[in-house]
C-alpha cells in the first residue's frame, strides 16, 4: 500500500512541498507499522540529482497526525536555540561538511597554557578535551583551570574537562633541586623514602615506603623509561645505594621502574589503583563538574567498576571513566577493562617503560581495534609531537606517527608536554589538526572504512536494531554521497554506533543532555549539539534543521540522513529507531 499527497506548508524557513508514504510493512528495520487512517508526511523532498537512485521506500516516514500538527511546529521553533560550539560552527562555515575534522584533540594543560587567553587559543585551535594531570601542580591550580574552561564554555566553546589521576606509580618526590638534575656516569646516589631537609646532592626521595621491596643488589633502576639508569649496589633498610650506569636527566617527578636480567621486575606493591589522594582529586572533579576521569595504571576492571558506581551515586551529572592502558597487567586484561570503561587512553609513555618500545605500534593497533569492536572511544597519547616541546616544527617521524594513529581510526589524539610546558603548544595543536585532516580525507578517498569488521554488540532486540540501523545508515550515507548525518540521541548511544562505522559525512548529534554532549567530544566524527528535544521526532527534525539553516550552515539541496534513538512516550504516534533521507528545500 502506498499513499501520496501534495502539501505546501511553511515552517519557519522550511517548505514542506510534498508528502508521500509507503507502508511500514516494507521494512521493519526502518520503522514500525504505519496506521492507515493517519496522514503521514515526508517533510522533505528527495533530491533527485544527488540521490537519484533513492526511492521513497528507502525512507521511513513519521506520522505527524494532521496538517495542523505541522503548523504547530512553527511555534516550537521560535523559542529554540541551538548549542553549536563556536569552533565547529566556524569550521563548518569555512570548510563545508567534509571539512569538519573527525579526529578529536585532547590537550594537557600546564603552566605554558593555563591563562584564560592561552586556553582560549587552544579552544580556538580545536581542543575538544582539556586534560588535567593531577600528578602535577596544586588542587587550587587545577580548580582555577577548570573554572576558566567553564568560563570559555559559557562564551560558546565546548571543551570537556578530564582529570587524570596520579595512580599507583613509584616516582621521585624530591631530588633536591627545583627542576631537573643531571645524573653523571659513575656517581653514587641514595634512594630513600625518608623526608630530608634542604638540598643534599645525590639523594633522591621516592613516594612509596615499600618502593624497594623485593629489589636485590645488581637490579637496575630505570628513570622515566630510559632517561637515566642506576645499578643497585647496596641495600640499607628500605633505602638503596645506587651507581649511575647511564647518565641522564632526572625530572622532578621522574618515574622509577626496576629491571633484572633485562626484564621488568614484576612487583605486587599493594598500591591501590585509586589512592586516597586520587579520591580527593575525584571529589574535586565531582564538585567542579568535570566530564571525564582517566584512571592511571589500571590493572583490571574492578577499579573502573568501583569508580563508575561511586560516580553514579555521588555525582549529580554523568561523569565518564576512562581507563589508561599503561602497564603489562592492563594488556593482559584488556578486553574486560575496555568493556567496563567508558573509553580508553593508550598511555604510551608509561607503557613504553613496561614493554619493549618496538611492541608499542602493534599493541596500539590492537587496543584501537578492541575499542572499536566494543564501541568505546580511544585516545592515542604521549610523545606524538615530543620534539615540539622545544622546536617549532615536528619531525617527519612524528607526523608519520600521528598519521598512523588517524589511519587506524583512533577517536582522539593527545598532547602532553607539548601543550603543558612546551613553547609551541598552539603550533603543535595545529600540526595535529592538519595532519589528521589530511589522513582523514585520504581514508575517505580510499574508502578505508569498508575494511572495518564490526562485531555484534547488542543483546536485546532493540539494541541490535539500533546497531544494524547505524551500520546501514553509515553505508547508505557513504554510498549515496550524502552531506551529513543527523542523529537525535539522549545518551549518545546511537551517535557512537554511527561513529563506529567511521562514515564519510559528519555526524551531528542533537541531544538535550549536556553530559552527553560533552562525552561525545571524544567521539570520532561527531559534532555534538545541545538542543531541547521532544518525543516528537518530526518536530525535532524540523526545529533543528530550521535552526541550522537559519545560521546559513545548511542549504537548499543539501542531503541529510536522519536517525534517532529518542524513544517516544507510548501516547506518541512517532516512530523511533528509523532512517530517513531528506533533502533540504
Ligand atoms: N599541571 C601541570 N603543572 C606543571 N607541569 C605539568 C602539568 N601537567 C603536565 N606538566 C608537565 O608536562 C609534562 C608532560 O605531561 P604529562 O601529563 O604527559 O606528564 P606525565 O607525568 O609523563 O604523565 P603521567 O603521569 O600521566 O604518565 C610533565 O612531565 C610535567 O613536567
Ligand atoms: C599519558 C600517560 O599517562 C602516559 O603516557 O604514561
Ligand atoms: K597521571
Ligand atoms: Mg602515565
Amino acid at each position: 500500500m502506498a499513499v501520496a499527497g501534495e502539501f505546501a506548508l511553511t515552517c519557519n524557513q522550511m517548505v514542506i512541498r510534498k508528502s508521500s508514504f509507503v507502508s511500514g510493512r516494507s521494512s521493519n528495520l526502518l520503522g514500525g507499522p504505519v496506521q492507515s487512517q493517519k496522514v503521514c508526511f515526508n517533510a522533505w523532498k528527495l533530491k533527485e540529482s544527488k540521490a537519484g537512485r533513492l526511492r521513497v521506500n528507502a525512507v521511513t516516514q513519521m506520522e505527524v497526525g494532521t496538517a495542523e500538527d505541522l503548523w504547530s511546529l512553527k511555534g516550537l521553533e521560535k523559542e529554540s536555540t541551538l548549542g553549536f560550539d563556536l569552533v565547529s560552527e566556524e569550521e563548518l562555515r569555512m570548510k563545508g561538511f567534509m571539512g569538519l575534522r573527525k579526529t578529536k584533540l585532547v590537550c594537557t594543560i600546564g603552566p605554558a597554557c593555563c591563562s584564560l587567553e592561552e586556553l582560549e587559543k587552544l579552544a580556538q585551535g580545536g581542543m575538544n578535551v582539556a586534560r588535567l594531570n593531577m600528578c602535577h601542580n596544586t588542587r587550587e591550580w587545577h580548580l582555577d583551570v577548570i573554572r576558566k574552561i567553564k568560563k570559555l564554555n559559557d562564551k560558546g566553546y565546548s571543551v570537556a574537562v578530564m582529570i587524570d589521576t596520579q595512580g599507583s606509580q613509584i616516582h621521585v618526590v624530591d631530588h633536591g633541586a627545583p627542576s631537573s638534575v643531571k645524573a653523571e656516569d659513575g656517581t653514587i646516589w641514595h634512594f630513600a623514602t625518608e623526608k630530608f631537609e634542604g638540598y643534599r646532592p645525590l639523594t633522591v626521595k621516592a613516594n612509596h615506603e615499600g618502593f624497594s621491596e623485593g629489589i636485590e643488589i645488581g637490579d637496575e633502576i630505570v628513570i622515566d623509561g630510559g632517561m637515566a639508569t642506576f645499578e643497585v649496589i647496596e641495600k640499607i633498610g628500605n633505602d638503596l645505594r645506587c651507581k649511575c650506569t647511564d647518565s641522564g636527566l632526572m625530572l622532578p617527578r621522574a618515574k622509577l621502574s626496576f629491571w633484572r636480567d633485562g626484564k621488568l621486575v614484576a612487583r605486587n606493591n599493594d598500591l591501590p589503583t585509586i589512592s586516597s589522594e586520587d579520591w580527593s582529586d575525584i571529589e574535586l572533579g565531582i564538585s567542579e563538574g568535570v566530564d571525564f576521569v582517566a584512571l592511571s595504571f589500571v590493572k583490571n576492571a574492578e577499579a573502573i567498576k568501583h569508580l563508575k558506581h561511586y560516580l553514579s551515586t555521588n555525582s549529580s551529572k554523568s561523569v565518564k571513566v576512562l581507563a589508561k592502558i599503561e602497564c603489562v597487567e592492563a594488556l593482559q586484561k584488556l578486553e574486560e577493562i575496555v568493556e567496563a570503561s567508558n573509553g580508553i587512553m593508550i598511555a604510551r609513555g608509561d607503557l613504553g617503560v613496561e614493554i619493549p618500545l618496538e611492541q608499542i605500534p602493534t599493541v596500539q593497533e590492537n587496543i584501537i581495534e578492541v575499542c572499536r569492536q566494543q564501541n568505546k572511544p580511544v585516545i592515542v597519547a604521549s610523545q606524538l609531537l615530543e620534539s615540539m616541546i622545544e622546536y617549532p616544527t615536528p619531525t617527519r617521524a612524528e607526523v608519520a606517527d600521528i598519521s598512523e594513529a588517524v589511519r587506524q581510526y583512533a577517536d582522539a589524539l593527545m598532547l602532553s608536554g607539548e601543550s603543558a610546558i612546551g613553547s609551541h603548544g598552539q603550533k603543535a595543536l595545529s600540526v595535529l589538526r592538519t595532519t589528521s585532516s589530511r589522513m582523514e580525507s585520504w581514508s575517505r578517498e580510499e574508502s578505508m572504512q569498508a575494511s572495518l569488521n564490526q562485531s555484534k554488540l547488542g543483546t536485546s532486540l532493540s539494541d541490535q536494531v539500533a546497531e544494524q540501523i547505524c551500520n546501514c545508515a553509515a553505508e547508505m550515507a557513504n554510498n549515496l554521497g550524502l552531506d551529513a548525518i543527523f542523529v537525535y540521541t539522549r545518551h549518545g548511544q546511537m551517535a557512537t554506533l554511527l561513529s563506529r562505522n567511521r562514515p564519510n559525512p559528519p555526524i551531528f548529534a542533537f541531544t538535550s543532555d549536556n553530559s552527553t554532549r560533552m562525552a561525545l567530544n571524544l567521539q570520532w566524527g561527531v559534532t555534538p549539539l545541545l538542543v531541547d528535544l521532544t518525543d516528537d521526532m518530526e518536530a525535532n527534525v524540523e526545529k533543528t534543521t530550521g535552526l541550522i539553516k537559519a545560521k546559513g550552515l545548511i542549504n537548499e539541496g543539501d542531503t541529510v540522513l536522519i536517525v534517532s534513538d529518542i524513544i517516544p512516550s507510548p501516547a506518541s504516534q512517532t516512530l523511533f529507531q528509523s532512517i530517513q533521507v531528506k533533502t533540504v528545500v
